[in-house]
């Protein structure tokens, strides 16, 4: 019995042995020893690129099984664009009680399905669309100035930066909720949410959920995780609650334009208007905000800025545009809204850096309703599939040089706009009716730090940077590079 189930475990389905897979035992060591992600993908994708005949299909286990993985995007526009055929396969039975599920896998926009998730997205797409609070992304910015001011060394370990600064944006563009990491970054709620966000990721309890549930007895570290989540929880209860109220009695935010008002607060205001979320629904939802939109954006701004310091010619050009649109007076200036949609330059920058390194390394699996066909093969029904957005992003017969960073892709007239499938050939934030909600949010978040960045300092990376040849990136759902330090220097 077990070691049929181990087998199962090991080797792909049969109906599925028509698609090339992964090695088991090494791709599993690799995930555990959280090998780079270039030379994880070298190693047991990119293989697939050098065949002329290959489909772009490969076979990977994930925390249910195997999963069919596509790297081409006329199957990404299959694969995301019919749900129909492709809703998103249940990551939530079987799991209860772990970190995971407590956390982010409950009803929410991130893992709901079917009718109960187009419940929810009718109440979350006008908040996400009234929201673009500029002004409290560019106070942020200067807060984060300050601190980086005041610091004899200017070598700064650029992730950890900016993980504090997109933890205050969303804790307060969220739900109005001020961590203060900028300037605290070892205040105990800053230390409960990195403890519960360490423990989210771990490979372990993600392969062996059972673990979490039943053998914390003899796993204190874990213990003290679920004791911080369960604080976490309590706070964000009492926040909803304190908003709901407020609400009821006339008193919110209502000093603020919509765009600078809370996303609980622009939701609880939508609900007014109709269809509803439950307490456990608007909590899951705050936390799923947190686990999608916090890391994703903080490393999608670290890789920028590395990306910056290792091109200076890109970071130059940067500038120009970022004193063009913003001035060159010697202060700090916080754009406008209109302002963030004219930073052509920028926002190449930024698309480039999402092109090239993705935080987001994969969609979701999806779970085939029937026997189909993708990429000219056979997907029997019940198979799960995801994309690969890393391996697409990064194919050669997709993209001319994948591996150099060229934001000129992405100006008009660019590679990007003469692609024939081009709304398939780049996703960061995936595609279809499960595209990011938080896209612009994260867009507008990321034009409005890095333009007042590139008007207050020049950077570069240290001689003795372990990401002087290529940018290490690592972990299982969202990468993030380790020890990348800048150097900075102050213009004003
Ligand atoms: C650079 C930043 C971000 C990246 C790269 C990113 C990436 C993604 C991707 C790839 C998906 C689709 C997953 C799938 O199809 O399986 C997604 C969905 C989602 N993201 Fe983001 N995201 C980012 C920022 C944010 C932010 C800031 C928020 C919230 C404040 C957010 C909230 C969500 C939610 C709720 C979903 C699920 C949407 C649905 O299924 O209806 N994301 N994100």
């Amino acid at each position: 019995m077990a070691y049929s189930r181990a087998i199962k475990l090991v080797r792909p389905p049969k109906a599925l042995s028509h698609i090339p897979h992964v090695p088991y035992f090494s791709y599993m060591s690799s995930l555990i020893k959280k090998e780079n992600t270039i030379s994880r993908n070298k190693r047991f994708a990119n293989k697939l690129f050098e065949d002329p005949e290959s489909n772009g299909l490969y076979l990977r286990p994930n925390v249910k099984g195997w999963e069919v993985v596509v790297t081409r995007p006329e199957d990404a526009k299959k694969l995301l664009f019919k749900s129909d055929i492709f809703p998103k396969a249940d990551f939530t039975s079987g799991i209860d009680g772990t970190i995971l599920s407590k956390f982010s896998r409950g009803p929410n926009l991130l893992f709901t399905t079917g009718a109960h998730w187009k419940a929810q997205r009718m109440v979350a797409n006008p908040a996400f669309h009234r929201s673009a609070p500029v002004k409290l992304f560019g106070e942020l910015t200067q807060k984060l100035f300050r601190v980086m001011d005041n610091r004899a060394n200017k070598t700064v370990d650029i992730t950890r930066l900016m993980e504090a600064w997109a933890l205050d944006a969303i804790g307060l563009a969220g739900f109005d909720f001020d961590f203060n990491a900028i300037e605290n970054p070892n205040s105990s709620w800053v230390r409960i949410y990195e403890r519960v966000d360490k423990a989210l990721v771990h490979p372990f309890y993600s392969f062996f959920p059972k673990a979490d549930k039943y053998l914390l007895w003899v796993l204190p570290n874990r213990k003290q995780a679920h004791t911080d989540l369960d604080i976490f929880l309590k706070m964000i209860d009492n926040v909803i609650i304190a908003k709901k109220k407020a609400l009821h009695e006339n008193k919110s935010n209502k000093h603020l334009e919509n765009s600078e008002k809370d996303l609980l607060t622009l939701m609880l205001e939508s609900e007014a208007k109709g269809s509803t979320l439950s307490a456990k629904e608007l909590r899951s939802n705050m936390c799923v905000f947190f686990a999608a939109g916090h890391e994703t954006t903080a490393n999608s701004l670290a890789y920028a800025i590395y990306f910056m310091a290792v091109n200076p010619d890109v970071q130059c050009k940067a500038r120009e545009e970022a004193f063009k649109v913003l001035g060159d007076a010697q202060e700090d200036i916080m754009p406008t809204i209109e302002q963030t949609k004219s930073m052509d330059y920028i926002n190449a920058v930024i698309k480039e850096t999402l092109r090239s390194h993705s935080p987001a390394l994969g969609t979701f699996a999806r779970k085939a309703t029937k026997d189909t066909e993708l990429g000219g093969v056979l997907i029997p029904k019940d198979t799960m599939i995801s994309m690969d957005i890393f391996n697409l992003h990064h194919n050669p017969n997709v993209w001319n040089n994948p591996d150099e960073f060229d934001p000129s892709r992405f100006l008009p007239g660019g590679e990007a706009e003469k692609q024939i499938n081009n709304g398939f050939s780049w996703i960061p934030f995936g595609t279809g009716a499960r595209q990011c909600i938080g896209m612009n949010f994260s867009l507008i978040e990321q034009r409005v730090m890095l333009s007042m960045m590139l008007r207050k300092f020049a950077w570069s990376l240290p001689e003795d940077s372990i990401h002087k040849d290529y940018l290490h990136t690592t972990n299982l759902v969202i990468s993030s590079a380790k020890d990348l330090n800048i150097n900075f220097e102050k213009l004003y």
